[in-house]
Formats: C-alpha cells, sequence, structure tokens
C-alpha cells in the first residue's frame, strides 16, 4: 500500500516528508503510541506529531479523524494540526473544528479561581473535609494515597473508613489521618453476624456523614460482596445528604454493577482508568470502546447515567457531564507506576468541595464560564496532578513512584494559585 507520511514539529512547526532530517530523528529518538485505524496512524510525542495517511484516505475526514485524536493527545499538537491538515491540502468542515479546540480547557484559570485563599478568619474544616472509603486486607497503600494527597493539597481534614483489618497499617502510613477501622469482609463475618454488623458498620459512618465536603469511594476497597454491600448502603446515605461522591477503582467495579447508586446523581463523579472505562461502556452502552469518537462516546455515557460526571483517565484526561465535553493534557509524566488514580480521586474531591464553595459565594468577579462544580473539581484535580507527575519526573526519571508525585503537589499548586 502506497501512503504519504508528513510530520510536524511542535517547536518550529516545520513540516516534512518522511525520509528527510526532520522526521528521521525523530521516529527514532522518541518512542510513539499508536491509534489503530485502517487507514490513519497517528504517532504521537511531546515534540513531534506525525500522520501517515494511505493514499486513498487523503482526504477531509480522515485528516478530522486524525485531528480528533491528535486532541487527545496534546493541545499545542492540536493548535498545530491546523498547520498539518493545510499543508497537505486537505479542508474540514468549520464547525467539527471548532468543536475540537474547545474541548481543551484553561485548567491553570481554574485551579486560580476556585482555591480558596488563605484567611485568618477561617476555622478547620473550612478548606475541606474529606473522608475515602477503601482499604482493605489486600490494598492499604490506594487509600493512603488518596486521602494523603487531599491533605496535601490543601484540605484540612482527611478520613479513611477502612477494613478492621487494614487499619492499624494505613494508621502507621502516617498520623495525619483519621483512620476508622469499621468495615469487615465476609472472612471476619459469620453468615448469622451480617445483618447486625452491616447495621452497625452503617451506624458508625452515619456519626461522621454529615461534616463530609465529599466522599471517595473505592481506593483499595477489594470487591468483598458483603462489603460492597455495606458500601451500596453508605453511598445511598451520602448521596440523600447531597454529598458529592468521587468513585475510583473497586467502587467502580460496584457501580458498574448496581448503576442506580448513582443514576441521575449530579453530584457523583467517576473517574475510569482503561479497565474501568471499557466495563463502563459495555455495560452502559452495550458496545465497545471507540477512540476515535471519544468525546461523542463519553458524552452518551454520561448523558446515560443520568449526568453524572465522567472523567475518563489516559494519556488525555477527558471529561463530560452529559452536556460538555472537556479535555485537559497538561504534559504528566511517562512513568505509569500504581498510585497516580489514587492521586487523583483524592485531588477531585477537594477541588470539588472548593468549586462547590466557589460557586455558591456566587463571586461575580468569577471568570469561569461553565459552573458545574463536578466539572471543575475533575479539571483541576487532573490538571495539579499531571503537573506534580510531570515534577516529579523531571527530579527521579524511571525511579518515580507515586509518593514522589504526592511531594510535588504543593509545588505544582503553588506554581499555579500561590498561597499569599
Ligand atoms: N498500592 C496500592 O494499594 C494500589 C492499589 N490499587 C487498587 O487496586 C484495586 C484494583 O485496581 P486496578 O487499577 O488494578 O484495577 P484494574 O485495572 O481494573 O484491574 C487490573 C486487573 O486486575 C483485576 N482485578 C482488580 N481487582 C481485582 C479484585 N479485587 N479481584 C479480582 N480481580 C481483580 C482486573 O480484573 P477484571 O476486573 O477485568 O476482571 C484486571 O484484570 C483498586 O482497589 C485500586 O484502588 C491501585 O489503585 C494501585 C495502587
Ligand atoms: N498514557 C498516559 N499518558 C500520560 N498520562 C496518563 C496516561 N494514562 C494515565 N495518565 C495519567 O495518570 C492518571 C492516572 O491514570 P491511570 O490510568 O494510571 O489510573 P489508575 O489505573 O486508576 O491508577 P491507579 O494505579 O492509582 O489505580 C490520569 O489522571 C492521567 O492524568
Ligand atoms: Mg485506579
Amino acid at each position: 500500500m502506497k501512503c504519504k507520511t508528513v510530520g510536524l514539529s511542535l517547536e518550529s512547526s516545520k513540516v516534512g516528508v518522511a525520509g528527510n532530517g526532520i522526521i528521521k530523528s525523530a521516529s527514532i529518538s522518541k518512542p510513539f503510541i499508536s491509534l489503530q485505524s485502517n487507514y490513519v496512524f497517528l504517532k504521537h510525542c511531546w515534540d513531534w506529531c506525525l500522520l501517515k495517511l494511505m493514499r486513498d484516505g487523503m482526504n477531509s475526514r480522515i485528516l478530522l479523524d486524525a485531528a480528533k485524536s491528535c486532541i487527545l493527545a496534546s493541545s499545542p499538537v492540536f493548535r498545530r494540526q491546523q498547520f498539518l491538515i493545510r499543508c497537505v491540502g486537505g479542508s474540514t468542515d468549520q464547525r467539527d473544528m471548532q468543536a475540537l479546540r474547545s474541548l481543551e480547557v484553561d485548567s491553570q484559570s481554574i485551579i486560580r479561581a476556585i482555591t480558596p485563599a488563605l484567611d485568618p478568619t477561617r476555622h478547620k474544616g473550612q478548606a475541606g473535609n474529606i473522608a475515602v472509603i477503601g482499604g482493605c486486607r489486600e490494598y492499604t497503600g490506594a487509600p493512603y494515597f488518596s486521602a494523603i494527597s487531599a491533605l496535601k493539597i490543601g484540605a484540612d481534614l482527611s478520613h479513611v473508613f477502612c477494613t478492621t483489618d487494614a487499619a492499624p497499617v494505613i494508621k502507621s502510613y502516617s498520623p495525619e489521618l483519621i483512620v476508622h477501622p469499621v468495615l469487615e469482609e465476609s472472612y471476619n463475618v459469620g453468615e448469622e453476624h451480617k445483618s447486625s454488623i452491616a447495621s452497625k458498620v452503617l451506624a458508625e459512618v452515619d456519626k461522621w456523614l454529615e461534616r463530609f465536603d465529599c466522599l471517595v469511594v473505592g481506593p483499595g476497597l477489594g470487591r468483598d460482596p458483603f462489603l460492597l454491600d455495606c458500601v451500596s448502603e453508605i453511598m445511598r446515605h451520602a448521596r440523600q445528604s447531597n454529598i458529592p461522591i468521587v468513585i475510583d477503582g473497586d467502587g467502580l467495579f460496584l457501580v458498574t454493577n448496581n448503576l442506580e447508586l448513582v443514576s441521575g446523581y449530579a453530584l457523583a463523579v467517576l473517574t475510569p482508568n482503561v479497565n474501568e472505562y471499557k466495563r463502563l461502556v459495555q455495560k452502559v452502552l452495550s458496545s465497545e470502546v471507540n477512540d476515535i469518537d471519544a468525546p461523542q462516546q463519553l458524552l452518551s455515557l454520561a448523558k446515560q447515567i443520568g449526568g453524572v460526571t465522567i472523567l475518563r483517565k489516559g494519556n488525555s484526561d477527558l471529561i463530560s457531564d452529559g452536556d460538555t465535553v472537556k479535555s485537559v493534557s497538561v504534559y504528566g509524566s511517562p512513568r505509569r507506576c500504581g498510585g497516580q488514580g489514587d492521586i487523583l480521586s483524592g485531588s477531585v474531591a477537594v477541588f470539588l468541595s472548593w468549586a462547590r464553595q466557589h460557586i455558591l459565594a456566587a463571586d461575580s468577579n468569577s471568570n469561569i464560564r461553565f459552573k458545574n462544580p463536578t466539572v471543575l473539581g475533575c479539571i483541576a484535580g487532573s490538571a495539579i496532578l499531571r503537573k506534580a507527575a510531570s515534577l516529579a519526573f523531571s527530579n527521579k526519571k524511571r525511579s518515580t513512584v507515586t509518593g514522589d508525585i504526592i511531594e510535588c503537589l504543593g509545588k505544582s499548586l503553588e506554581d499555579i494559585s500561590p498561597a499569599s
């Protein structure tokens, strides 16, 4: 098959044909990701973008598909892909182009707008009281990462509700966290005691529930059926009290199989990774993940679940509440160590709480155009995590681990919204 390859340097906006110096050096020195399709291969990294176009595919539709994929990869790529399209003689529908452009969001302005000032008149708790429901015999790291991230970003208090086994371990990681050993897994509970233990678990959590600005359900929760039944009840109570819920990890396993827990709840945020998203799409839309029309599919998914907000994690984070789709492509890190999604869930919880406060205060000076606090929280959480990951990677390279990224959360926020 014949093909034409064009390349674009993001630094100089130079275009060249494969085989000339520009493309050759880029493709040798940088590994690229590729998006599959019969006729388009898009390969991208932060310095370079390549479009390989089969001869029979040199039309605007194919260029547009490539461009759609491109914007998911990075916003600078998007700005320059129009230049690329002009260079290979394609044309695009103006409305489609505008729709693409509108996806990438100015996350820094949003972070500046919603981050509260450090005001000496405010008391403990006003900057956020977050609770993570997660942590079991197998997983103690995930709830810790989520809860400590909330504190490092600026929440005043961070709780963890975990199994009795996991609690001493999580407590030992940090004295900053308030750890409640209240959940139980089936292996620890006789059949005859299940109902009374479930009531006890719920009563323990209920005592605290009204104080929380946001729950994070799922990091390291595990999939024990009895434990998940108890957590379902906690979620129902939180929903009755209008407490926002960020659902991640095993919480998504629970919700995917019990959609009524979140369906129609505008204060629910789902943060699926690639596996979790696939399961959600299969269950809700009865189809497979579509990477070419990813924004449209995400929009349909959020709408279908009754306007919950979904943050689809990936090379670019895509966010939709069923009305709008936004993209955060701030440069992150090539390290994919486990736990980054946990940082994200804690970060989203804090920013969501701040965005709610900001919107309730009806600040007339606010320059935020859209007003859904869950979407704002996702945008801010995603951008801060990605910036922290980038800072950590510049220091630690291959040895970067989740703890290193958590240590960079403070600087990541400080650079955007200084404390004084
Ligand atoms: N340091 C820590 O403590 C960290 C802990 N973490 C915690 O780990 C949990 C899972 O999150 P993850 O991201 O591994 O889920 P994901 O990519 O869907 O699964 C990958 C594969 O594993 C399988 N599988 C998973 N769980 C299973 C189970 N309970 N029992 C059986 N199978 C299970 C799954 O199979 P499948 O669902 O496809 O059948 C898929 O093939 C979650 O609580 C998260 O918070 C992470 O946050 C990282 C840091
Ligand atoms: N391919 C990628 N390139 C760049 N950043 C990515 C990529 N995939 C994910 N990320 C970033 O890492 C964050 C966490 O996403 P990830 O898919 O690792 O979550 P996860 O699998 O739930 O993590 P965890 O290990 O905590 O469970 C996302 O918000 C995103 O910003
Ligand atoms: Mg995860």
